[in-house]
């Protein structure tokens, strides 16, 4: 039997002004799963992570973590509960190098939270675990975009997180640099973690994702199996088929 949802969104909205941009979503998030959230730009995966997150209020709906409902708490609230996400544009300390980068999170798990970790040590561990070691003492500004994704990705595992939803990670990283984080992505989510996945990359995400929700126009289009997404006409129309990456 699938294991309960840990993150849950019943029946988001979200509008600004006249616009709908997130239209009565319901999802939920398994324990040791990848879940994909595809869609075509501005079908409101953003809006959506922002609000399970709580960068934006939803104009109707609720998020619950743990059957908990944290509609109503703050960002950093969230993140002590466990939640940790990457931004879409990439939101590092661009003048320290990438050691320091973990460090920073760490430190502020340390101060917050709960499940103190020994900083050091889980540095070492997430930049081998995470293939960064070789480039751990260089600043971000000098890394690439698609290896500075995965810093972005070992940082929000310094918080020792259940869930984490990923914005587009795998954009700009070369076919061996996304061979191996999809890689990366399958033992996160063996050794327990809830991940989200919001992405482009169709061919990624059918490979990785055991479940796959499709927006468009802020609604669940289609929600299935990747052989399920893959072959839905409405999905093929709406979004995949206009992809070139289309498998
Ligand atoms: N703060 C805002 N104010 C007004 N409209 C917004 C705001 N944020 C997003 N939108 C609009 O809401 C819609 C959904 O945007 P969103 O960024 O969530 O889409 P997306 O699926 O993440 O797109 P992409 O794949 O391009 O990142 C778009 O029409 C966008 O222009």
């Amino acid at each position: 039997m699938a294991e309960a949802p840990i993150l849950e969104t019943r029946g988001i909205t979200v509008r600004f002004g006249g616009h709908v941009a997130v239209k009565d979503v319901s999802l939920g998030i398994e324990p040791g799963t990848v879940t994909g959230l595809i869609g075509p730009n501005g079908a409101g995966k953003t809006t959506l992570f922002n609000t399970i997150t709580g960068l934006q209020r939803p104009t109707a709906g609720k998020v619950f973590l743990d059957g908990r409902d944290i509609t109503s708490l703050p960002p950093y609230k969230r993140a002590r509960m466990g939640m940790a996400r990457t931004f879409q544009r990439l939101e590092l300390f661009v003048s320290l190098s990438v050691r320091d980068n973990l460090r920073v999170a760490g430190d502020i798990h340390n101060a917050n939270g709960r499940n103190k970790i020994d900083l050091e040590e889980e540095v070492d561990r997430l930049l081998e675990l995470t293939g960064l070691a070789d480039i751990a003492s260089t600043d971000v500004s000098d890394v690439p975009t698609g290896r500075a994704r995965v810093v972005e990705v070992a940082r929000a595992l310094m918080t020792s997180p259940r869930v984490l939803l990923l914005d587009e990670p795998a954009s700009g990283q070369t076919e061996q640099e996304t061979e191996a984080f999809a890689a990366l992505l399958r033992d996160l989510a063996d050794s327990g973690l809830a991940i989200c996945l919001v992405e482009h990359d169709i061919p990624l995400v059918m490979k990785i994702c055991s479940r796959i929700h499709v927006l468009d126009y802020g609604a669940v289009l289609a929600s299935g199996v990747p052989d399920e997404i893959k072959n839905d006409p409405a999905v093929i129309n709406a979004y995949i088929g206009t992809e070139k990456e289309a498998v």
